[in-house]
């Protein structure tokens, strides 16, 4: 697979702050790929890098086959989407889509080809002649999109494009986003803190914390196999259960809180009597009337949330409180706060890390 994007051990330092620590990663041509992380890891810096807006302090990087660690930004083959869309207020969505095609002095035939093209992906032909000051938010940041594909750069860098639109704008610009990066086949490097919104747009996610590089994987893999406390955390909704290891069986482990004993897999190499952490995540655990099993657990619902599609519990166990999702179920009814209930997980379905791992 070709790479569009590549860089090794790249460092960025701003006085004593080191922003960005030695990141390493590749993303591949035809790629959306997602940079994700808390505020201030490093993901703005980290993409105004890739820009030509900084320069690293060390390392090396590469769009396409070019080495451009010390190229400025606009001898890069990328264009850049802003939050704040920086559109030309005085000039019409035609104009500003047209900008850039008209300062490389195109032909006015090429120059309406292409921003009609661009308009047309994104739904936005019929408000051509319209001012920025007379569209919505998701339409200003429709345009700032189309001009940044006009000129078909190789590489679109977005620097958290959604944030300002409210919820439903946002979750519908997401889709267009989605599909019209795959239609344009343009490589993607995409920032964001929303985990959400990283899991439903990526093809591979990088997860940074403190400037550095935790784990690139997949939504699923991201998710389902976080490498470790930290991730696990950030990403998706988690139940933290501190206990000690007490056996271990090849993969998996048996872990004793309090006065009860829990099955989980080792997503590290443990030894037996160490402090542990499992992580089980609310849609993982089911509820019981009944005990069914050595490892449920007795255990009682303090609070019952509806929310349609699902009901949210939350749980009390040995003194610590659970998180539990179950999906409505046709014919069940939810449980009632006050029930005694059991609860029990496949050991699959739980990791166990140190208590020690970086979180
Ligand atoms: N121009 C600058 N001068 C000094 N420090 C900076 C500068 N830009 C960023 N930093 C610092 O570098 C670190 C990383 O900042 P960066 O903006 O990359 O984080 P971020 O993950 O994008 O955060 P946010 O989501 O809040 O934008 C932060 O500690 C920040 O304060």
């Amino acid at each position: 697979m070709k790479s569009a994007v590549q860089l090794e051990q790249v460092s960025k330092t701003y006085d004593t702050v080191q922003a960005v620590k030695e990141v390493t990663l590749t993303v591949n041509q035809g790629e959306f790929f997602t940079l994700l992380g808390a505020s201030g890891c490093g993901k703005t810096t980290l993409l105004r890098l890739i820009g030509g807006f900084e320069i690293p302090n060390s390392g090396k990087i590469w769009i396409g086959n070019q080495d451009v660690s010390r190229l400025p930004a606009y001898r890069r083959n990328v264009h850049t989407v802003f939050q704040d869309y920086a559109l030309f207020p005085h000039l019409s969505v035609f104009e500003n889509v047209g900008f850039s095609l008209q300062v490389k002095r195109l032909s006015r035939d090429e120059v309406h080809t292409r921003v009609t093209d661009a308009l047309k992906l994104v739904q936005l032909l019929e408000m051509r002649d319209r001012l920025p000051s007379q569209l919505s938010g998701g339409q200003r940041q429709r345009v700032a999109i189309a001009r940044a594909i006009v000129d078909h750069p190789d590489v679109l860098l977005l620097d958290e494009p959604l944030s300002a639109l409210d919820a439903k704008i946002r979750v519908e610009l997401r889709e267009e986003l989605k599909h019209l990066q795959r239609q344009t086949g343009i490589s993607f490097v995409y920032v964001t803190h929303d985990q959400e919104e990283a899991l439903a747009l990526s093809d591979r996610i990088a997860v940074l914390h403190n400037g550095e590089l935790l784990q690139i994987g997949t939504p699923l893999a991201v998710y389902e196999h976080p490498v470790n406390l930290y991730v696990a955390e950030f990403i998706g909704r988690a139940n933290f259960l501190a206990g000690v290891l007490v056996q271990v069986n090849g993969k998996q482990g048996q872990i004793k809180i309090d006065d009860q004993v829990v099955t989980g897999t080792l997503a590290a190499e443990i030894s037996p009597n160490s402090a542990v952490k499992v992580v089980v995540r609310p849609e993982n655990i089911n509820f019981t009337a009944e005990a069914t099993s050595d490892t449920a657990c007795a255990a009682k619902i303090i609070q019952s949330q509806y929310l349609g599609y699902a009901t949210s519990y939350l749980v009390e166990m040995s003194g610590l409180e659970f998180h539990v999702l179950e999906l409505r179920r046709r014919g069940a009814t939810p449980y009632q706060e006050g029930d005694r209930v059991f609860l029990s997980w496949e050991w699959q379905e739980a990791l166990i890390f140190p208590a020690t791992s970086d979180n």
